[in-house]
């Protein structure tokens, strides 16, 4: 966008120069009119460019949302759509100011060693107590075919805890941040909690370790851990750990249409998302949980900055916007902007189980769509036409609070 604006800025700055020139030769009363036509002719046909420009813009912008909609869809499908993976209704996230690029030479080289360190670590970094079916598993913690599954039922309900100990022990992170072993453990429990409060078929703490998984997985196989430095792995797997925490098992949307609490706290604006960083960040404040107490002032802001853009970007209204700004940068061959391509790579953990093992993604299928027709008994529940005769019907009494638990 910056660029497009450097562009039309530049487009524009002739014809201001000539226009300021006419005036100039008008206020000296040196009027050759000849030279007038011209420069007006040639103003006028470069505005006309530079309006076409920004049509043509525009209408780019609309083909996203006409993808979406094609002969056949009922129309449900497509406003579902369109509000799910556009931000038509809304505005556009603000960008925060200017991000760190792509590393320096120093970092490269940092970069080198932190990962030959983890490959030295690889599959030693179990604890010894674990059972042998979570060693198993452990094994596989590289692999896309990772069973996150089978990994929750040997460690007991416990795939989010032992899965982020294992990957921030491969990496070292504990070492290079000073994270005391039992602030790790406070920590990871009550990060479980929270996300157990809901009870939620989907996002729970197997989809929160799954995610995890996928995003180490992703950086490790496209090579781009080699990019980054301790702090931004940390950065990636606490944003990939923390994404949904407490969630509460209904759409954005939901939130929206119902002004629920966290619409009103966040003013309908990634509502779910926002809730998952404050009160993620809200553990850190104590400190017996804050794992990142011993970060500099200067890392904990960059930690901080990097998790609020990777989890504000699983919001899947910034799909499209996401997608497409990332399409231009590699067509462009910009530089990659860091935050925004570790965004994108969490979104893609996040959104990844379509393409995992048919039996893993048709759990996790299953698993969605029971929430989702949770989320409409609610909506039924919550419908003043249906509310009344509903509540007869199953409970006998007409009282709300009884019914949501
Ligand atoms: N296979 C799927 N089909 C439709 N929606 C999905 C599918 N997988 C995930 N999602 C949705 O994509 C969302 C990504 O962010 P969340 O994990 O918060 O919630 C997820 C689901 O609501
Ligand atoms: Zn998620």
């Amino acid at each position: 966008m910056a660029e497009l604006v450097r562009i039309r800025k530049k487009k524009l700055q002739i014809p201001i120069s000539r226009l300021r020139s006419m005036l100039k030769q008008i206020e000296e009363k040196e009027v050759d009119f000849e030279e007038i036509r011209k420069n007006l002719d040639f103003t006028a046909s470069l505005l006309e460019a530079v309006y076409l420009d920004g049509t043509r813009q525009c209408l780019e912008s609309e083909d996203d949302l006409q993808q979406l909609q094609s002969d056949g869809v009922p129309s449900e499908v497509t406003d579902w759509l369109a509000s799910t993976f556009t931000q038509r209704i809304r505005r556009p996230l603000r960008r925060s100011d200017e991000k760190p690029k792509f590393r320096s030479i120093v970092h490269a080289v940092q970069a080198g060693i932190f990962v030959e360190r983890m490959f030295k670590r690889a599959y030693t970094a179990t604890m010894p107590d674990q059972p042998a079916a979570v060693i198993n598993c452990l094994r596989d913690v590289d692999r896309w075919s990772f069973d996150v599954f089978a990994l929750n039922s040997g460690s007991s309900d416990h795939a989010l805890q032992t899965l982020f100990f294992e990957l921030i022990t491969r990496y070292d992170l504990n070492s290079r941040f000073k994270i005391r072993i039992s602030c790790l453990t406070e920590f990871l429990s009550a990060l479980e909690r929270g996300y157990c409060k809901y009870n939620n078929p989907y996002h729970n703490l197997v989809h929160a370790a799954d995610v995890t998984q996928t995003l180490h997985c992703l950086l490790l196989r496209s090579g781009l851990v080699h990019w980054l430095t301790e702090l931004e792995v940390m950065a990636s797997l606490f944003a990939a750990a923390i994404h949904d925490f407490e969630h509460t098992g209904t759409t954005n949307n939901f939130h929206i249409h119902t002004r629920s609490e966290f619409a009103l706290i966040y003013n309908d604006r990634s509502v779910q998302e926002s809730h998952h960083l404050s009160a993620a960040f809200r553990l850190l404040q104590d400190d017996r949980l804050n794992i990142f107490i011993n970060l500099t002032r200067e890392e904990w802001m960059e930690m901080r900055s990097l998790v609020i853009e990777m989890v504000l970007a699983t919001d899947m209204s910034s799909h499209l916007i996401q997608v497409k700004a990332m399409k231009s940068s590699l067509q462009q061959q910009e530089r990659i902007d860091k935050p925004k391509a570790l965004s994108l790579l969490l979104h893609t953990a996040d959104i990844s189980h379509p393409s995992k093992p048919w039996a893993l993604h048709s759990r996790w299928t299953k698993a969605l769509m029971e929430e989702f027709f949770r989320q409409e008994y609610f909506e039924d529940l919550l419908n003043p036409a249906i509310i009344p005769s509903l509540l007869e019907a199953e409970t006998g009494d007409s009282g709300l609070d009884s019914f949501i638990t």
